[in-house]
C-alpha cells in the first residue's frame, strides 16, 4: 500500500503507539515512523527492538516535519504534550490523539494547537493490560472500533486522510460528540473498570481471611476482573480524574441497580433475579449477534438459547 502520511510521529512509546508502529510498518503506510517517550528507558528499549525509524530524546525535534503527530500519553499528560509541541508542528499537519476520554483531551489540547494544523481527537475501543514499548502488536486494531470526535470547524479532507490510516491498519471508523464518546464509555468501559479494581481489592482483603483460597481457586469471572485490574495505575487515575461527571453518573446508577439484586437476594425474590439475568442475558447474545466481540467463543450459542432451566 503506498504511504499516507511521509512522516508519522509517535509521542509516548506505549502499548498503543508501538501497536500503531507495527500496524503501520507492516502494511507500508508511513514514508517515516519516528517516536519520543519521556522516559530513557522507554526510549532505549524503543531503539533496542527497532519500534520506530528513528527515536528522539527530544520531542520537539520528533514532531518537526511530521504530517501525522499522536498524542499516545496518560490522558492527564496531553496538557503538558500539546503545549511543548506547539510551536514545532509543521502547517498543515494532523495531530490526533488517543485518549480514553474525550471532552477533556480538547479542552487540554486544542487551545494550544495553531491555525492551520488539524486536531483531530480519536479513540481505539482496543487494549490489553499491559503496557509499555515492548507490549504493543501490529494486530491490535484489527475490526476494533476507532471513534472520532472532530471539532465542527475541522477540514473533513483531514478527517478523511485519518480515517484512511485507521482503516487500513484495520479499523472500523464511527464519529461522535465529544460528550457523548465520554458518557458511552464511562458505561461500557470506565465504570467497569473500577468495579474489577474494586472486586479484586475486596478479595484482597479476604484473603487474609481465606488463607489465600480466594487466589488459589479463582473462578473465570473473577480472573477477568484481575486482568483488568492489572492495567496500567497512571493511566487508569487519569481516566477517572478527567471523566469524573460521568463516571459518576453511571457508578450513582450502578449502585441502586445493585441495590436492587441485593434487596431481591434478602427478600428470597427468585423470580426478579431470574427476570433480571434473562433481559442480560439477551444484552450479550445481541452483541454477539451483532457480529461486536470477535473474541467470544462459538460454543453453545444457539443450543443453550432455548432452554428450559
Ligand atoms: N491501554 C489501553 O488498553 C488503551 C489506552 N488508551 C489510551 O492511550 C493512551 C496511551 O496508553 P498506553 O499506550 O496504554 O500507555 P502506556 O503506559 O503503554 O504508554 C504511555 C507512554 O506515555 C509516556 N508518558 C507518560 N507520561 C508522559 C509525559 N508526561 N510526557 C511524555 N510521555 C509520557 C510513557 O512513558 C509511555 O511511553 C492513554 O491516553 C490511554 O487512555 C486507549 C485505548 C486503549
Ligand atoms: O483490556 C481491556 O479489556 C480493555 O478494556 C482495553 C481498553 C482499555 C481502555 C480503553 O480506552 C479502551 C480499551
Amino acid at each position: 500500500m503506498t504511504a499516507l502520511y511521509n512522516r508519522v510521529a509517535l509521542i509516548g512509546l506505549g502499548l498503543i503507539a508501538g501497536s500503531m508502529a507495527h500496524a503501520m510498518r507492516q502494511k507500508g503506510l508511513a514514508g517515516e515512523i519516528v517516536g519520543y517517550a519521556r522516559s530513557a528507558e522507554t526510549r532505549e528499549t524503543a531503539r533496542e527492538i527497532g519500534l520506530c525509524d528513528q527515536v528522539y530524546d527530544d520531542v520537539t525535534q520528533a514532531v518537526e516535519g511530521a504530517d501525522l503527530v499522536v498524542l499516545a500519553v496518560p490522558v492527564g499528560a496531553m496538557d503538558q504534550v500539546a503545549a511543548q509541541i506547539a510551536p514545532h508542528l509543521a502547517p498543515g499537519a494532523t495531530v490526533t490523539d488517543v485518549g480514553s476520554v474525550k471532552q477533556s483531551v480538547i479542552d487540554a489540547v486544542a487551545p494550544h494547537i495553531p491555525d492551520g494544523v488539524h486536531f483531530i481527537p480519536g479513540h481505539p475501543l482496543a487494549g490489553t493490560e499491559h503496557s509499555g514499548p515492548r507490549s504493543g502488536f501490529a494486530t491490535l486494531f484489527r475490526n476494533r472500533w476507532w471513534l472520532l470526535t472532530p471539532l465542527p470547524e475541522t477540514d473533513p479532507a483531514a478527517v478523511q486522510r485519518l480515517t484512511d490510516l485507521l482503516q487500513a491498519m484495520g479499523a472500523k471508523t464511527d464519529q461522535m460528540d465529544p460528550q457523548h464518546h465520554d458518557l458511552v464509555l464511562a458505561v461500557t468501559s470506565h465504570a467497569p473498570h473500577l468495579i474489577a479494581y474494586t472486586m479484586v481489592g475486596v478479595a484482597d482483603h479476604l484473603r487474609r481471611v481465606t488463607d489465600d483460597e480466594v487466589i488459589q481457586y479463582s473462578a473465570a469471572g473473577f480472573r477477568d476482573f484481575t486482568r483488568i485490574a492489572a492495567s496500567d495505575p497512571t493511566m487508569w487515575r487519569d481516566v477517572f480524574l478527567h471523566n469524573k461527571e460521568a463516571t459518576l453518573d453511571i457508578l450513582g446508577r450502578f449502585t441502586e441497580e445493585l441495590f436492587v439484586l441485593q434487596r431481591a437476594i434478602r427478600m428470597g425474590d427468585g423470580q426478579q433475579l431470574h427476570d433480571y439475568f434473562t433481559r442480560t442475558r439477551a444484552i450479550r447474545r445481541g452483541i454477539i449477534e451483532a457480529g461486536q466481540d470477535t473474541d467470544a467463543p462459538d460454543f453453545g450459542r444457539s443450543s443453550d438459547k432455548d432452554a428450559d432451566r
